[in-house]
């Protein structure tokens, strides 16, 4: 489904910081990611967001460099947008059109396609989630989880070589959960996924965790999900990032 030739991209950050003002949302991070499935995971404000719009390079670092597959992903975004496609958190941030079929034909367009074209590739994503009948139907009239799918499927239709993934499960009823965990398993595309639950990252290859900004774990995901575990069971509430 995705393209993936040759070997699997090499995602890099070197010595990265990233500032909003006053506050520090990543700290110096250097991290090389070539595992096929990669978790985020950490509290509130521990910078996950931070890190996966730096990697789809929507945000540039204050120091340091970003490349995906070699690419500067924060400079070169027409190779970026081929290289790495992200789902956000919030599907109102994503969607620029009023209707499903425009909104998934958009970054095929932006890839190059003509219009027909554009147009079969999003009714060819909508029908392999059983959503062909969405096609005319205005984003407006979605709810919230429905238009996170739809969002979902927009990355998926440009088949990028890394899939940044925040929080994709959000909103999702068990079984288009279980429709999309099937989906994703199937995809040979590197997944980076930003969670808050260490259940999602079950059978991944490497995770990180990060805190306040910074790397406090990284490694095989059982052995890091297991430390995270421990930590959040012993943190004070009053500690709470809100
Ligand atoms: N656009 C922004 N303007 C100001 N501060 C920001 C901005 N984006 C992030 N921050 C700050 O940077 C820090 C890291 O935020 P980030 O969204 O990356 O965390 P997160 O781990 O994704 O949090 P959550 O799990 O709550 O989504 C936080 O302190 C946050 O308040």
């Amino acid at each position: 489904m995705t393209a993936q030739a040759g070997p699997r991209p090499d995602i890099k950050l070197n010595s990265v910081t990233c500032r909003f003002g006053p506050r520090t949302a990543l700290r110096n991070v250097t991290l090389s990611l070539t595992e096929r499935r990669i978790g985020i995971i950490g509290r509130n404000g521990s910078g996950k967001t931070t890190l996966s719009r730096l990697i789809a390079g929507l945000v540039a670092p204050d120091e340091g460099t970003v490349r995906v597959a070699g690419v500067d992903v924060c400079k070169d975004r027409k190779t970026a947008i081929r290289t790495v496609g992200i789902l956000f958190q919030n599907p109102d941030h994503q969607i620029i059109f009023p209707t499903v079929e425009e909104e998934l034909a958009f970054g095929l367009r932006q890839l190059g396609h003509d219009k027909p074209a554009a147009r079969d590739g999003a009714r060819a994503m909508l029908a392999r989630f059983g959503r062909a009948e969405w096609h005319d139907r205005s984003v407006d009239s979605l709810s919230q989880g429905q238009r996170h799918l739809v969002c979902l499927m927009a990355v998926l239709a440009m088949a990028p070589k890394v899939i940044v993934l925040d929080e994709p499960f959000s909103g999702l009823d068990i079984p288009t959960t279980r429709a999309l965990r099937r989906f994703l398993d199937g995809l040979d595309a590197t997944l980076i996924h930003v969670t808050h639950d260490p259940g999602a990252l079950t059978r991944y290859d490497r995770a990180i965790w990060l805190d306040r900004g910074t790397v406090a774990g990284d490694g095989p995901a059982d052995t890091v999900l297991a430390n995270y575990l421990n930590a959040m069971q012993e943190a004070d509430d009053a500690d709470a990032d809100l």
